[in-house]
């Protein structure tokens, strides 16, 4: 289960209040954050994987706090963000995803044969040996999941992973998202159906969470409120 605490949180982003005074209490394996542009959900999953710290309150992420002891969670933690190209480090589509697991020095015959399995799972071994800038939108995409997976996180923080691709490429990353079963995710959308498959939603309202709860209610309260 993903333990997730806010209590009270503020992040100042610039002279911006990008949360304001957010408490939240999340015990759910699929967490769908939702809401308008410039909402807070970014910031937010950055507070969570300890890339923004909070200006007051207390957060706590798999019982880790994320200001205090940000190494030890981002070890626990997969990043996926929109923007694959700004996620691909190494030359090619093997070393990129041998690139993540460099922290476990891993004997080499081992770390080759978990990056073959991992591509071979996400349907990239036929090009392994690729230059990952050349891959489709879609197949990067893909890259960045393996990449993320490889090190089998505790948790996945997906920013819109689906925002520059097709209707095929978006289900195809959806269901590696939300059906595996190893890890626990927190996934910011806008894409409202793939929220509805999480086990819980979280709206954010001008930096604020105005609604949680079963997925349908609050995309249900988040219409109602686009519509305003
Ligand atoms: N680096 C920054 N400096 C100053 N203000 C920022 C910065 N990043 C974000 N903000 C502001 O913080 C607020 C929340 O932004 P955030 O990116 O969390 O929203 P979001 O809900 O993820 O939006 P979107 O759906 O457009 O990605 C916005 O008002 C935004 O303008």
């Amino acid at each position: 289960m993903t333990a997730i605490e806010l209590r009270d949180v503020t992040v100042r982003l610039g002279d911006r209040v990008a949360l304001d005074r957010v408490s939240l209490s999340l015990d759910h394996r699929r967490i769908a954050v939702i809401g308008a542009n410039g909402s807070g959900k970014s910031t937010f999953a950055r507070l969570l994987g300890g890339l923004v710290t909070a200006e007051s309150g207390s957060a706590s992420v798999l019982g880790i706090d994320p200001a205090h002891r940000s190494t030890e969670l981002r070890r626990r933690v997969g990043f996926v963000f929109s923007n694959p190209d700004a996620q691909i480090i190494m030359p090619t589509v093997a070393e990129d995803v041998a690139f993540s697991l460099r922290g476990e020095r891993l004997p080499k015959a081992e770390s080759v044969a978990r990056v073959a399995a991992a591509l071979e799972r996400f349907g990239l071994g036929a090009l392994a040996d690729q230059a990952a800038h050349d891959l489709s939108g879609g197949q990067k995409q893909l890259l960045a999941l393996c990449a993320a997976l490889i090190r089998e996180p505790s948790l996945v923080i997906a920013d819109e992973p689906t925002a520059y691709l097709d209707a095929r490429n978006s289900r195809q990353i959806a269901d590696h998202l939300l059906s595996d079963a190893g890890h626990d995710l927190v996934l910011v959308t806008h894409d409202l159906r793939m929220a509805g498959r999480c086990d819980v939603a979280v709206l954010f309202d001008a930096g604020r969470v105005v609604a949680s709860g079963q997925p349908d209610a609050v995309i249900e309260r988040y219409e109602a409120l686009l519509s305003c």
